[in-house]
Order: structure tokens, then sequence, then C-alpha cells
């Protein structure tokens, strides 16, 4: 209720009348461990945003986080992050730099140290001067896994083709992000055997990522105790994630001291011509870009293709997009632009399936969430999945329509899943552009469909994912 002269405004509730998710924070920590409910955590989330309201208060281990899923309120906490925002830290990585005695990257860095990485690489890796560099690499690739996707049919006597794309999408996704930092072709879509080094490497990212969770809630000085072999498991992946990328960054670094780099050969040797980040921080971050480019855009794409397989009017609505945004040879970010649709079916690929499913803050300066206050520090997590699935926030939610977000209505803070401001998702562009260039040359070659119209049921694994990966059939349009 509006307030007025006859009903002040209503008074700010203390912090501990914010409604909470359980009493005792171990046993909690204890159950969640028990039955392995981390991966269910943004089903958890969501049902107890529907029990207490759209704000509410966890207490999971020895961590406390305030939880909130309303436009409103993400505004409200966005305002308040100062300019040095801070998300939860992952102790398990920065244990493995401390231990292997790396530097940190962008994503663990925080304070001055990250304000000075952000601003030197935010030119070569999300301005739309850097992503004009690098989209005729990331379009190159997208066409040549059409071809690829076209001789795994012509191999198929019955001319379509059902796979399990899982594999074949995280080839695109290593091989389009390593062409767009280290300038090379990994051979990842050519027929034959890729090398085992690359397959090892996308390996060893998931193994990584899946190892992370149960080591979430965990204190450091627990982790090597409490489960021997998930923190073994863990280091051993880490340190074939940086075997892999010190091998890219040496042959890129040999090239820059001995020859004179004719023209543009990717984000990493722009970086160490402009030499302002030192060869350690230039390594950190290009481990992170590398490492962070492959899942993080590959499961996207596969819930997008299974909801086009299943929503055949949006698909062919996207393919009409696509004939006459290309219908005359173009500069490729003017293409880009001209697909409104296909940048809305990204949009709402990330609303249901948002990959990181909450954003953090810690709030610089107490601020009032739902009418409560939360004194500055405390932990704030906008849960993204669920707000993208409320009915308080999206209209019929359930349903994959793009059109929503070409409407004039107001769609502040509701697209998050790239996070906020200044600290927002530095692969953004990439992303973004390595989905659409993808989905432009799959959907004006092949039709797509599954079999099955059932929802995917997701599993978190610090990465949103599926449970089982779709099965999708690819017909030729000839
Ligand atoms: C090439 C690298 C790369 C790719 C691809 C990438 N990310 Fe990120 N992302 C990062 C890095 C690095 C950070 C940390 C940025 C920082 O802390 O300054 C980050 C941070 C984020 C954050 C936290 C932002 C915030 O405001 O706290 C979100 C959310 C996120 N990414 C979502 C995504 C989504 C969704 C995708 C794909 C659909 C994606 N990312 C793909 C590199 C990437
Ligand atoms: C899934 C989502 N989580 S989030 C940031 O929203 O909480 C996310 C979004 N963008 C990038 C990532 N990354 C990875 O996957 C990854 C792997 C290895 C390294 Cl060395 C660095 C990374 C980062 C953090 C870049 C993760």
């Amino acid at each position: 209720p509006a307030a007025d002269a006859r009903h002040p405004p209503p008074k700010v509730q203390p912090f501990e009348a914010i409604p909470r998710s359980s009493r005792n924070a171990w046993l909690n920590l204890y159950q969640f461990w028990r039955n392995d409910s981390f991966q269910n955590f943004h089903y958890i989330m969501e049902r107890n945003f529907r029990n207490l309201g759209p704000i509410y208060r966890e207490t999971v281990g020895s961590h406390d986080s305030v939880n909130v899923m309303l436009p409103s309120d993400a505004a409200q906490l966005f305002q308040t992050e100062g300019i040095f925002p801070r998300r939860m830290g992952i102790d398990a990585w920065t244990a493995h730099r401390r231990l292997r005695n790396h530097r940190l990257g962008l994503f663990l860095l925080n304070g001055e140290e990250w304000r000075a990485d952000r601003l030197v690489l935010n030119r070569e890796v999300i301005s739309p001067a850097g992503t004009r560099k690098f989209l005729p690499f990331l379009n190159t690739v997208a066409e040549d896994f059409a071809g690829f996707l076209h001789r795994q049919v012509r191999k198929n006597t019955r001319r379509l083709l059902t796979v399990d794309l899982y594999q074949d999408v995280f080839r695109f996704t290593l091989e389009a992000s390593s062409y767009a930092l280290y300038g090379e072709r990994l051979g990842l879509l050519e027929d034959g055997s890729p090398s085992p080094e690359n397959e090892r490497f996308i390996q060893a990212v998931q193994t990584m990522l899946e190892t992370t969770l149960p080591l979430l809630f965990v204190p450091p000085g627990l982790m090597r105790w409490v489960n021997h072999k998930v923190w073994h498991d863990h280091l051993a992946s880490w340190d074939t994630i940086f075997t892999h990328a010190d091998k890219c960054i040496q042959n890129i670094y040999q090239e820059h001291c001995l020859g004179e780099p004719r023209k543009y050969s990717g984000i990493m040797a722009e970086l160490l011509l402009k030499a302002e980040l030192s060869l350690d921080a230039i390594k950190a971050n290009i481990t992170e870009l590398t490492a962070g480019g492959v899942d993080t855009t590959a499961i996207p794409l596969i819930f997008t293709l299974f909801e086009l397989a299943r929503n055949p009017q949006v698909q062919t609505a996207l393919r009409e997009e696509i004939k006459s945004a290309t219908a005359q040879p173009r500069e490729l970010s003017q293409v880009l632009n001209d697909m409104p649709l296909l940048k809305g079916a990204i949009k709402e690929t990330l609303r249901l399936y948002p990959v990181g499913i909450t954003v953090q803050r810690y709030p610089m300066r107490d601020v009032v969430l739902q009418n409560y206050c939360v004194p500055a520090g405390t932990l704030c997590q906008v849960g993204i999945y669920a707000m993208g699935r409320s009915p308080k926030v999206f209209e019929d939610p359930e349903c994959y329509n793009p059109k929503r977000w070409l409407k004039k209505d107001d769609n502040a803070f509701k697209a998050l899943a790239f996070g906020f401001g200044a600290r927002q998702c530095i692969g953004r562009r990439l992303a973004e552009a390595e989905m659409m260039l993808f989905l432009l040359h799959v959907l004006r070659n092949f039709k797509i469909d599954t079999v099955s119209k059932a929802d995917i049921k997701t599993v978190f694994g610090f990465i949103l994912m599926p449970e089982k990966p779709p099965l999708l059939t690819f017909r030729p349009i000839d």
C-alpha cells in the first residue's frame, strides 16, 4: 500500500525478523551433504521462496546468506555494490592457486587488484571494438560446425541425424573461444579423432566444475581431510587446465617475441602487444577465459536447441529473421544487431536455464530489502533461477517465448544471467556472439526436432546443466 498522510510508511523491520529457511546451520549442511542436494540447490531455493516469500535468510555451514528474487530488490542491492563489487569467493580455487603459487585471475581477485586487471581486459574482451575484432573468428568456426554436422548426416543413410550433441557442442565452444583467444585452430571440428590432449582438457574442465560443488561449503582448512578423493581430483583437474593453457600461451608468446605480428591474431596477442598486464597476469586471466569459455556457453546452446525443437513455430520465426538478416552480405556486427528475435531467444534460454543460478553481492552500506534492514557486508544472493520462473515477474513463465523481450514493457533487472554492472560477466559478448553465430548457421542449414517434448530435469554442478542431454534430430534443409 502506497504510504500517504494517513498511512505512514511501514516501519523498517530488523534483520533478525527476516524469515529463515532452517534453524540449524550445521545440521542443514549435513543434510545437504547426505542427500547430495547441492545439485538441487536451484529447486530448494525456488521452494524456499514459495514457502517463505520474496526474501529469506539461509545458513549453510559457515556462511549466512540473505536471498531475494524480485527485480526491485536486485536493483536496490546492486546500487550498494560500490566500485569494487564482491561475489562469494571459492576457497577451493584460491587454495589450489596458493598451493601451486599461481597468480589469481579476474574471477578470484577483489578490490584494486581486480579493478586494475578488469579495466585492461575490458578493452580486448567485452568492448564493442574488441568484440568486432574477434567476431569473424567465431563466425568461421560456426560455419565449420555446420559443415561438420552435414558430414555427420551424410554418414547416416537416413539423411537425418539424431545425436547426443553434448560432446560436439563442447568442441564447438572450445574451438571458438580458443580461436578468439589464441588466434589458433585446435582442429576439433575436422574429421578423425581430435588430439587426446584437447579431449583431456575438456574433461578436466568438467571434472573441476563437478568437484568444486562439494568443496563449496567446506571451510578451506578442512577440505583436504573431509573428502580426500574429491580434493585430489579437484587438484589434478586444475593442473591439467593450467598445463593446457600454458602450452597455448607459450606458442603465442614465442611467436610474439620472434616476429612482428602482421594482423589481429586474437585476444592473447593483443594483450601481449599492449603489455599493460604482466605475463603472470595475462596467464592467470587467459586461463580463466579459456576454461570459463567451454561449458558456460555450450550448455545454454544445448538448452536452446531443445527449446527450438519443441517449439517449432519459434524455430520457424527465427529462421525467417536469419534469412532476411543475411540476405545481402554485411559486416557481422550489423547482421547480429539485425536479429532481435534471436537475441531474445538467448535471453529466454538464460531466463529458464541461467548457468550461474544466482548473482551474489556484499552490499557496501546497509540496504533495505523487502522492508527489512540488511547490514553492510551481509552476503546477498539474487535467485535468478527462481526469478526467471516466477509468475510474479514473468507472464506465462513456463512458456518459451522470445517475443516477450521485444515488448516495450519494463524488463529492468529481469535479464541478470550475466550478472550486473562493472563486475558482470566479462565473457558476455564472446558468449552471446558465439551462441548467435552458432544458431545462425545451424538454423540456416537444419530443421531441429526432438522426440520427447517433456521438460528437462536440471542439476546444479556449479553450472546449471541438464540431468540427461536431450536427443535431437537434425534434418538438412536443401
Ligand atoms: C570467455 C570467458 C567466459 C564465458 C564464455 C562466460 N563467462 Fe561468465 N564470467 C567470466 C569471468 C572471467 C567472470 C568474472 C568477471 C569478474 O569477476 O570481473 C564471469 C562472471 C560471470 C558472472 C558473475 C557476474 C556478476 O555480476 O557477479 C555471471 C552471472 C556469468 N559470468 C554468467 C555467464 C553466462 C550466463 C555465460 C554464458 C551464457 C558466461 N558467463 C560465459 C568469463 C566467462
Ligand atoms: C557458471 C557461472 N558461475 S557464476 C560466475 O555465475 O557463479 C560462470 C560464469 N562465467 C564464467 C564461469 N567460469 C568458469 O566456468 C570457469 C572455469 C575455470 C576458471 Cl579458471 C574460471 C571460470 C569462470 C569463473 C570464468 C562460471
